[in-house]
């Protein structure tokens, strides 16, 4: 039997990292480094034009991911535009950006977009973690992965194993609906 092919455009190498192992045996996972341009929008909004893009781009079928960290003491921002916040603030800012707040919980959200082709629209499929922000613990190597400690762990996405991350994410929970629509299709 041979896989589906899909190409993930993502100019981000650990999410490319993570993707492949969290599709391993299921799709034959090529990627594109393609910086898209990201509107201002909900993060459905930006999710569909990025992946109408990376669909016009590519010309065939395409996965891209937009992620979001939301901090529930200030209804769900910074939200999609988390990684302006992160290039500018590094974990330890996001951390202090909650210093006046007493509810530190907050949740990361994987919208995965799905598009056949040009013309085509695409499908979300979206996976959600809650979980409280901390201060900086663990290797600074992803992204905001220091400051998120998912519920149910004492330990923040950083000082996880990526096999454990792998099973709990924001992005294994997005994977695991778009599992089950690829196995839809024909
Ligand atoms: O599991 C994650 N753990 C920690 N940090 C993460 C994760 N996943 C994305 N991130 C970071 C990357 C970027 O700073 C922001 C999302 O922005 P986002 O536009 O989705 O990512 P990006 O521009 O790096 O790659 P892409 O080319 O796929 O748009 O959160
Ligand atoms: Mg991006």
């Amino acid at each position: 039997m041979s896989l589906r092919k899909l190409t993930f455009v993502t100019g981000n190498k650990n999410k490319l990292r993570e993707m492949q192992k969290l599709l391993s045996g299921i799709v034959d996972l090529d990627n594109r480094s393609v910086d898209l341009e990201e509107i201002q929008g909900t993060t459905q909004e930006v999710a569909i034009a990025k992946c109408r893009q990376a669909a016009a781009i590519i010309g065939g079928p395409v996965i891209t991911e937009d992620v979001g960290l939301g901090f529930n003491a200030m209804k769900g921002l910074p939200g999609p535009y988390i990684k302006w916040f992160l290039k500018e603030l590094k974990p330890e800012g996001l951390y202090k950006m909650l210093a006046g707040f007493e509810d530190k919980s907050g949740f990361a959200v994987c919208t995965i977009a799905y598009c056949e082709g040009p013309g085509h629209e695409p499908v979300l499929l979206e996976g959600v973690n809650h979980g409280t922000i901390v201060e900086p613990r663990g290797p600074d190597s992803f992204g905001w992965d220091p400051v998120f400690m998912p519920n149910g762990f004492d330990k923040t996405y950083a000082e996880l194993p990526s096999e454990i991350k792998n099973t709990c994410s924001h992005r294994f929970l997005a994977v695991e609906k778009l599992k089950a629509f690829l196995s839809e299709l024909q």
